[in-house]
């Protein structure tokens, strides 16, 4: 019989959740937090919390029914080859946009590089989605901006101050000019997207997304996510098609992101960008040769939204023999209905649902708090986290301070909530830092593997 070790790692907030109706009313776990944006238990926060119920009761049934089947397997393979082959399962739950996705490729990486290699020539085309959908964004922000006449020359960062300069005409028939050299590439979005999304377009607002259904469904073990989109034919002709557009405006979209309109509104953060369109704006010349091939650093910082759950997995060689991990990557949910909400609130709410929940009992729980790059690139600009969390007061703004006050809150919310008594082991991590990570990640395999050889009995 093999033995099993769990472990769920990336907590942080992915909805509004029960326990959140709770706190409100009790004034429990999170309350020593104030926030500037004071969560509202909607009647969409208790249907995101049930939907997170429901998937995890949904996926535990799912893993019931799986692991009689591995170890029927196990024990085939051991009575063949004697050795052992063992499993592990990482839940990976956050907020949407948190970084399980990227954190899974982490663990790919990590364990399995050959296969993320494979997969290259299949991020091609979520990398040209995520491109094109920046130039729009830019472009629909552009239009925007000038629709209030607000681009202005000359800038107030360059003395003068706002609104005292004439609209620029010049700017705005310029930006009118490469817009008409854009179409045709904008145009291609609707198609990529499609591909995407196996029929269903989610394009063409200022916060459309790309929803891909392909994902939604259970891969097989062992199957690759991506793999059927590299053969789709529809999917290699928009792909290629994408490329060859790319190629003949690359020097429009480098007009672009470089016009001084576009510059003026990242000043004035009235242009914000995710890190995919940021990364694949500043690289477009590379991007959009006709060799092009995803690098490590470009699949780590596509976009591409999970939905549903997908099962990954990954064969680890161990000493004592050969470690299945098997990953779920589990959609974040996007509470549009309630975008006051303050991330670190939503976090917290999360964590403390989980760590609550008896399907998560045997969990070995370990808390991720990702995007620390982001975090250090705020306070760096100034950035006042008491703006923001009021709870904060009149401590030192920089980074180590922060981190602390993150984690001691974050510890002391789960501690109130685990009635299992597991240890949290909390992570402060970027996950576009290949390195940082896969030191992370190696001090997780060796927890891991340190309870798994307990369980085992070994020692
Ligand atoms: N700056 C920065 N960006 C990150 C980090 N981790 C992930 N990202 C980026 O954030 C975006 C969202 O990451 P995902 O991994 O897709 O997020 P997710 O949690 O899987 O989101 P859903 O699938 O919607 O639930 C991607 O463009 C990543 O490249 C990080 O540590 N720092
Ligand atoms: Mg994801």
């Amino acid at each position: 019989m093999s033995q099993r070790s769990r472990i769920s790692c990336r907590l942080p907030g992915r909805a509004r959740t029960a326990a959140r109706k709770q706190s409100s009313s009790t004034g429990s776990s999170c309350s020593s937090l104030s926030l500037r944006a004071d969560p509202v238990a909607t009647e969409a926060a208790q249907r995101a919390s049930d939907s997170i119920d429901e998937d995890i009761k949904k996926e535990a049934a799912r893993r019931q029914a799986a692991r009689r089947r591995e170890v029927k397997g196990v024990h085939g393979w051991s009575f063949r080859s004697s050795v052992s082959e063992d499993i592990g399962q990482v839940i990976l739950l956050g907020q949407a946009e948190s970084g399980k996705s990227t954190l899974q490729k982490q663990l790919q990486l990590y364990y399995a590089s050959h296969t993320l290699d494979a997969e290259r020539p299949s991020w091609r085309i979520v990398v040209y989605a995520n491109l094109i959908k920046a130039v729009r964004t830019v472009l629909e922000e552009l239009e925007y901006e000038f629709s209030l006449a607000r681009i202005e020359y000359p800038w107030p960062e360059h003395g003068a101050s706002p609104g005292s300069g004439p609209t620029d005409v010049g700017a705005q028939n310029e930006i009118n000019e490469l817009r008409r050299a854009l179409l045709p590439l904008i145009s291609l979005e609707g198609s990529l997207s499609s591909e995407l999304s196996d029929g269903i377009a989610f394009v063409g607002t200022r916060h459309a997304s790309l929803f891909p259904p392909r994902q939604a469904l259970f891969t097989r073990p062992g199957t690759r996510p991506l793999a059927d989109l590299h053969r789709s034919h529809g999917a290699v002709v928009a792909t290629n098609r994408a490329a060859q557009v790319l190629g003949t405006t690359v020097h429009v979209i480098e007009a672009l992101w470089r016009h001084r309109s576009v510059g003026h509104l990242l000043h004035l953060r009235k242009l914000r960008l995710d890190e995919s369109g940021t990364s694949f704006l500043n690289q477009v010349q590379r991007i959009s040769k006709p060799d092009y091939v995803p690098s490590t650093d470009d699949v780590l910082h596509v976009r591409l939204q999970t939905v549903g759950v997908i099962e990954h997995s990954i064969k680890v060689n161990i000493a004592s023999g050969v470690y299945i991990w098997k990953i779920y990557d589990v959609s974040g949910i996007y509470l549009e209905e309630d975008p006051l909400t303050n991330r670190v609130s939503d976090s917290l709410q999360l964590l403390t649902s989980v760590c609550a929940n008896p399907l998560l009992k045997n969990a070995q729980m370990i808390l991720l708090l990702n995007k620390t790059d982001i975090l250090r690139r705020k306070l760096e600009a100034g950035i006042q986290i008491r703006d923001y969390i009021t709870s904060y007061g009149a401590r030192a703004n920089n980074f180590s301070t922060a981190a602390e006050y993150f984690r001691t809150h974050f510890l002391a919310a789960y501690k109130k909530k685990d009635v299992f008594g597991r240890t949290l082991y909390i992570h402060f991590t970027s996950m576009l830092d290949v390195y940082a990570t896969q030191v992370i990640l190696a001090s997780m395999e060796d927890l891991i593997m340190r309870r798994h050889i307990a369980q085992a009995g070994l020692v």
